[in-house]
């Protein structure tokens, strides 16, 4: 034992309890009996002098049979220096003696120190090693002090220098494949303080950067959530900037109602109201054709423009019956709508024939509202984005962007079309930032931005301001509420704030 400098070395008394023809007799160090008839039957160790407490004390080594003292010497030792302690061999655990008897061979071979200290007898002893066949040296030491060293019996303990470097229990002693380098070389042969740092940094490695990693990612989970609700929120601030920049515009879509006399009146009105309070979006009212010429003389084309209902997919020529892009034009329109759900189902215009129809009204130099929109059978199975998108695909995308430019789109959900019913707010939406993100595809961004799209769908005063609030809503192709003055001029004025 090294005693650093200042410091006193304590003294111990150790005593041992000998054994001869049935009388029991204590003796110490200095009187131990060379007479080897002495059996040897306990040891007590107690301090008589305090001083520096090493890291290992209360302890003591008498070599058996021998009795000669070893303590300083094993505690001194600058090598390695292997302790099986069991205070009773008669009572330690036998069943790894294998693996006892492979580390004494392992010490040998690396030039360690191994002994087993115990304070049994020497029947004990002999009995144990007659039974697991130890080769190692025996050492005496109390009983108390083995007992406090390890609790399990048998237990190891590794010595350096009076230091314990590591302990097992007999149920956990080195394993065969960490003696196969020397103490020097592995993690046995480490001070336990430094396996405890690497059992530290082995649960900072596996436990502590793992949550650390997890914290990280849950941050960053959370920043990017608030990224997105930021860029979510920045693009709806975006879209209504660019819905700013829109046309905004309430069509009228007069159907097959009014004679002209009606018709006509309905202009003069509606003339004058706007004339009266400016409207903040384009107004346009459609009528069927034989109105065009008598309205468009009432309207004040600089605040309501005018559009056909149809017109012909031919160009000009023997259709009895038909009016032309051409002729509509001449009346002073300056918008016709095409693919109204009407003219889709009641007179079978496919997307070929509205093709036409459009080709030959944008050459005439005609606004086209085109309608698309899907039948609730259709909703009802999810199918409307792919409706939509096969009418706008059917009869527009062979138009070049310019053409395009011509083009304001009118999503009318049919099934809420003169029903009473109307799309959600949200649903119209939906549908229309859809519609958008379809002409981007086709026809870029910019075009895509630059388009109007109404919504068309039993509109009325009452939902209007509403439905017109959204992102992607820019106005709306009312039917019925646009045969009454003052509920067009009410969907108008929605726009208003
Ligand atoms: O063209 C207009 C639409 O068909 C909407 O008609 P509605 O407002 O009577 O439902």
């Amino acid at each position: 034992m090294v005693v650093p400098e200042g410091e006193e070395e304590p003294e111990y008394l150790t005593t041992f309890v000998l054994e001869k023809d049935g009388v029991k007799k204590e003796f110490t160090t200095e009187d131990y009996p060379e007479d080897t008839a002495w059996h040897f039957v306990e040891s007590r160790t107690v301090l008589v002098k305090e001083g520096y407490v090493p890291p290992v004390h209360d302890f003591s080594i008498m070599t058996w049979p021998d009795g000669e003292d070893i303590t300083e010497q094993v505690l001194s030792d600058k090598g390695y220096t292997f302790l099986l302690i069991s205070p009773y061999l008669e009572f330690a655990d036998d069943s790894n003696i294998d693996r006892i008897n492979e580390l004494y061979d392992y010490c040998g071979e690396h030039g360690y120190a191994f002994y087993c200290l115990t304070a049994s007898g020497d029947d004990v002893i002999g009995r144990w090693q007659d039974l697991t066949g130890a080769d190692y040296p025996f050492g005496i030491t109390d009983e108390i002090t083995l007992k406090t060293i390890v609790r399990s019996n048998p237990g190891l303990v590794l010595l350096k220098e009076g230091t314990v470097y590591n302990k097992w229990s007999c149920n956990n002693l080195p394993k065969e494949e960490d003696l196969n380098v020397p103490l020097e070389d592995g993690e046995l042969g480490r001070l336990q303080s430094a396996s405890r740092m690497m059992t530290t940094l082995r649960v900072v490695l596996w436990f502590l950067v793992p949550l650390f990693v997890l914290v990280f990612a849950d941050r960053i989970w959370v920043g990017s959530k608030m990224y997105r609700r930021m860029k979510h929120k920045n693009r709806i601030i975006n879209l209504l900037k660019r819905k700013e920049m829109r046309k905004k515009i309430v069509a009228g879509n007069w159907k097959m109602n009014l004679n002209l006399q009606e018709g006509v009146a309905l202009a003069t009105e509606l003339n004058a109201a706007l004339a009266a309070d400016k409207p903040n979006c384009d107004v346009v009212i459609c009528t069927p054709f034989i109105h065009l010429a008598s309205v468009a003389a009432v309207l004040d084309a600089q605040t309501i423009g005018l559009g056909a209902e149809n017109c012909a997919d031919k160009e000009k020529g023997a259709y009895t019956g038909e009016v032309s892009a051409e002729m509509v034009k001449s009346t002073g329109a300056q918008y016709v709508i095409l693919g109204h759900s009407e003219r889709r189902a009641y007179y079978g215009e496919t997307a070929e024939i509205l093709k036409e129809k459009v080709n030959l009204a944008l050459a005439n130099g005609l606004k086209v509202i085109f309608c698309i929109g899907e039948v609730l059978e259709e909703r009802e199975a999810d199918k409307q984005n792919e409706v939509v998108k096969a009418q706008l695909a059917g009869s527009l995308f062979d138009l070049t962007a310019e053409q395009f430019s011509n083009i304001i789109l009118a999503y009318e959900p049919v099934w809420a079309i003169g029903t009473g019913k109307t799309a959600t707010a949200e649903q119209a939406e939906e549908m229309h930032a859809f519609i958008r993100t379809t002409i981007a595809e086709k026809f870029g961004v910019e075009a895509a931005e630059n388009v109007s799209i109404l919504y068309g769908g039993s509109c009325k005063p009452s939902n209007a301001k509403e439905i017109f609030a959204k992102p992607d809503v820019d106005g709306g192709l009312i039917g019925g509420a646009a045969l009454k003055c003052a509920d067009f001029k009410g969907i108008i004025d929605a726009w208003k704030a």
